[in-house]
């Protein structure tokens, strides 16, 4: 894997440094776009003043199986750091589904067998269709095959979204899916909702940020422990009325008739978490799957059958049982670099850590060389974001001036979460703050990159922060009959910022001008042209050429 030096290009003389404002997107609309409504002097002037494009960063450009499917981090940091485009989850697991080839994997095969000598077949994941995650159009192919196979008996456990998806939807998937169960249910097929809650409230936490999450689904899905309700419906309801708190947030319920819970996961079960992607999955697989566990008291492990819908993580093979093959995403920008011996820094807060450790590098979650990489996690608080809108923006940014003065990584990337956790919260005012706490943290950084006589690519992942209001088909902004806006908390289909920031004006190189559908994946081949090597060949095109 020897990277070749440039001819064309001579090498930044100080550090390369990748700049991902998570979230941010250049929406072509001014009404409900936080990051236009921000006071944001630092980015206004450099991206007035340095060269800028717009890359793709939704839909087919990061291997999404079409247009209409937002960006989202997992699709845009593996982009980003293979140089290339994987098809992605969303992608293989439709293909998987509509090929058969699932049914004949070993996976399918032993959950199937499981249930069939009584046990109870479990669908446990993310209930939408934001395809960012998981896919609702999944779990009912599942349910249909089961069936077909002769399973007598599954349980669907179904996390809440309102994060992918509209903030107050879950009824627009629950009650369709209550009727589609009603016409699958037969006298030799026994189906039901047993259990769920919102998504940010149970089971789906990510790089441990708050694994009492975890905790409080396990009881609710394993241990069938929670307040009772006859019906899913019957829960949104209840806990809209009493907690006013949108879907993402929803607690948990068990669903029970005469007192009896319907499906606690109990030993000769089979389980299948639906989600295909990685992050938010791999918790709750840990918490399945490893007999020695210390991150919260599980109580008996039930003795079952467990499968992922992928194998979410490369390097631990968690979880060993999954349905299909994940994207094999190869020879990564850092692995190249650590093959070449080039000094990396990777800094985010613990919500984004893993976005720009474990995704960058094809989600693996290890180090390629321990002794070039050094990877900094910042804590994050664990509140609702609106009420800490700047997040830990200021210590990420204390840490990596810091790395940056030391003089001793060559290539440093950093993930500044703010656009888009503030974003998924819905709340205008606070996605503002956000971007204007970000904007703090350019003005102290860029600076310090150029005084190093570095460079600085400023990008991002997906929108977010610029579109806080939902929008009709046409891409208007809806309003209610008495002229209010709908919050929304979802990534948007908008192009993101590439603005290369470099203290020298004679560069040697200007952007492309012939590259109009650029994305993303353009972006490893450009760092590495900067960094004065020539790119593998079959990376997307860099996004410079030398004069
Ligand atoms: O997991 C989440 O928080 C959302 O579904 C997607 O957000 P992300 O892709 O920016 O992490
Ligand atoms: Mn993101
Ligand atoms: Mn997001």
């Amino acid at each position: 894997m020897k990277l070749e030096k440039s001819s064309r290009f001579s090498a930044c003389p100080g550090p390369v440094v990748t700049i991902v404002l998570d979230g941010v997107g250049i929406s072509p609309r001014e009404d409900g776009d936080a990051v236009k409504a921000a006071r944001t002097p630092t980015l206004d002037r450099l991206m007035a003043s340095y060269p800028m494009t717009q890359l793709l960063a939704h839909g087919k450009a990061v291997g999404m199986p079409s247009d209409d499917d937002m960006g989202n981090s997992e699709v845009g940091h593996n982009a980003m750091g293979a140089g290339r485009v994987f098809a992605q989850g969303a992608k293989l697991v439709a293909e998987s589904i509509a090929s058969g080839h699932l049914w004949q994997g070993q996976a399918w095969h032993d959950v199937v067998a499981t249930a069939k000598q009584g046990g109870t077949l479990h669908f446990l994941g993310l209930f939408s269709d934001g395809n960012v995650h998981s896919h609702i159009d999944h779990l009912k192919a599942m349910l249909e095959q089961a069936k077909a196979e002769g399973v007598a008996k599954a349980r669907v456990h179904i996390l809440l979204d309102g994060r992918d998806v509209g903030e107050t939807s879950a009824l627009d998937y629950v009650d369709p899916f209550e009727a589609y169960l009603d016409g699958l249910r037969s006298t030799e097929f026994d189906v039901a909702i047993a259990s769920g809650g919102g998504r940010m409230s149970i089971t789906m936490d990510r790089y441990e940020a708050d694994w009492s999450m975890v905790k409080r689904g396990w009881d609710i899905h394993v241990r069938a422990e929670g307040r009772q309700f006859s019906s899913a419906h019957e829960a949104i309801e209840t806990y809209r009325n009493e907690a006013h708190v949108i879907d993402q947030d929803l607690p948990g319920f068990v669903i029970a008739k005469d007192g009896q819970p319907l499906g606690p996961i109990v030993d000769g079960d089979a389980v299948v978490f639906f989600n295909f992607r990685g992050d938010r999955s791999i918790e709750i697989s840990r918490a399945f799957v490893e007999e020695e566990f210390a991150p919260f008291e599980r109580g008996p492990l039930p003795k079952v059958t467990y499968a992922g819908m992928m194998q979410y993580d490369g390097d631990t093979k968690l979880p060993p049982r999954f349905l299909v093959e994940p994207p094999a995403i190869d020879r990564t920008l850092g692995e190249y670099l650590a093959q070449n011996g080039v000094s990396q820094y990777a800094i985010s807060e613990t919500q984004k850590y893993g976005h720009v450790t474990y995704f960058w590098n094809g989600n693996r979650s290890g180090k390629f060389d321990d002794t070039l990489e050094t990877y900094v996690e910042i804590l994050s608080d664990v509140v609702p974001f609106e009420q800490r809108p700047w997040m830990k923006c200021a210590e990420i940014t204390d840490a990596l001036i810091e790395a940056i003065r030391s003089g001793k990584h060559r290539y440093l990337r950093v993930n500044y979460a703010n656009g888009d956790m503030v974003g998924h919260t819905g709340n205008f005012e606070a996605a503002v703050t956000a971007m204007q706490g970000l904007d703090l943290q350019l003005a102290r950084l860029i600076p310090v990159i150029l005084a190093a006589n570095g460079t600085a690519i400023i990008t991002a992942d997906h929108g977010n922060a610029d579109e806080m209001y939902e929008l009709d088909k046409k891409g208007n902004v809806t309003r209610t009959a008495e002229g209010r806006t709908k919050a929304k908390t979802s990534h948007t289909l908008n192009p993101v910022p590439f603005v290369l920031v470099s203290a020298d004006v004679n560069l040697g190189y200007k952007l492309r001008q012939d590259l109009p559908a650029a994305g993303l994946s353009n972006l490893a081949a450009t760092t590495l042209n900067l960094l004065g090597f020539e790119a593998p060949a079959d990376y997307d095109a860099s996004l410079i050429e030398a004069v």
